[in-house]
């Protein structure tokens, strides 16, 4: 994995651990390399070792992208730029590529994300212990195909125009493709009512991504987990039915991520449509939509 190797070299990150500090702990509960291996790109299979009950339903099971498409996945993000960093909504960059914006409170670790997805490009995104670090729009170019967009946090410290613009964006953006709208994995905030009733309010398609899982016990993880999944997924809305979790510090579940969002911007070759995705698409086609 491409990943792990700048991540251990980040000077933001307080906390070094590693892809083999991972995969020993796998073995420490007697896990073979597939196992852990696999564990490593989709952290939910750790989770579900935990419990006998299956803690996916079919319908939330959409996306399970082979060993072939997340090794595709993971090459789409070789080459990347920022492209420009913008704090009016009359200075955004065009609109001819699609965009994917990564939104949350602040410090939940966006910034941190980006970072460990732009693993290839090390020190491309500035990442901060204090909230509120990002004060403006930035936009990151993949390879020319598409953007993943770095957007201020909400709670502390937040840009003075902060509605105009992040709202404005979000809104308005026509080639906006999905949101993707970070969460921490603590208990302690089992619901963050702020940007649940914001991105509810905007109406716009997301996605909700887990983060700093390494911080938390795999029993504290699956609670927040499930806790989660009710609030978002199971009360409708335009949630995309499907929780993706993530360590931008070990690069746990970064390359699912990476698969996804190169799957969502139309840069993936292997079919990737389950048949409940199918069915699911018909009724709200935004959740589903693949650019
Ligand atoms: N242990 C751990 N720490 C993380 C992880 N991701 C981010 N952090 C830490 O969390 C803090 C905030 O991370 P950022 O990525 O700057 O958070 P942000 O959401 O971009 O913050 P704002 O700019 O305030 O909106 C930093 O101290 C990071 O080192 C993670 O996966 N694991």
């Amino acid at each position: 994995m491409t990943c792990i190797a700048s991540i251990s070299t980040s000077q933001t990150l307080s906390r070094q651990v590693s892809k083999t500090d991972y995969l020993k702990r796998m073995k420490a509960v007697n896990w073979t390399k597939k196992l852990a291996e696999d564990a490593f790109i989709d952290p939910v299979k750790e989770l579900q070792s935990y419990v006998a009950t299956p803690i996916l339903s079919d319908n939330e099971k959409l996306f399970t992208p082979s060993d072939e498409a997340v090794k595709e996945g993971e090459g789409v993000f070789q080459s990347v730029k920022l492209i420009k960093s913008v704090a009016s909504l009359d200075k955004l960059p065009d609109e001819n590529v699609p965009e994917v914006a990564v939104i949350g409170k602040s410090n939940v670790g966006k910034s941190s994300l980006l970072q460990a997805l732009f693993s290839s490009t090390p020190n491309i995104v500035k990442t901060g212990k204090k909230p509120g670090q990002t004060q403006t729009l930035n936009f990151f170019d993949v390879d020319g195909k598409f953007r993943l967009v770095d957007v201020p946090g909400f709670g502390y410290n937040m840009p003075a125009n902060y509605h105009e613009l992040v709202e404005g964006y979000l809104t308005s953006r026509k080639n906006l493709c999905r949101t993707l709208c970070l969460k921490s994995g603590s208990t302690r905030y089992p619901v963050d009512k702020l940007g649940k009733d914001m991105i509810s309010e905007m109406g716009i398609p997301y996605v909700i991504v887990l983060t700093k899982i390494d911080r938390f016990s795999p029993h504290l993880l699956l609670k927040t987990f499930l806790e989660t999944k009710q609030t978002y997924i199971q009360t409708g809305g335009n949630c995309f039915p499907q929780l993706f979790v993530v360590s931008s510090l070990t690069g746990a579940g970064i390359p699912f991520l990476q698969t996804f969002i190169a799957h969502i911007t139309g840069n993936l070759k292997s079919p990737m449509f389950t048949v409940q995705e199918k069915e699911l698409a018909k009724e709200s086609p935004s959740i589903f939509a693949v650019y």
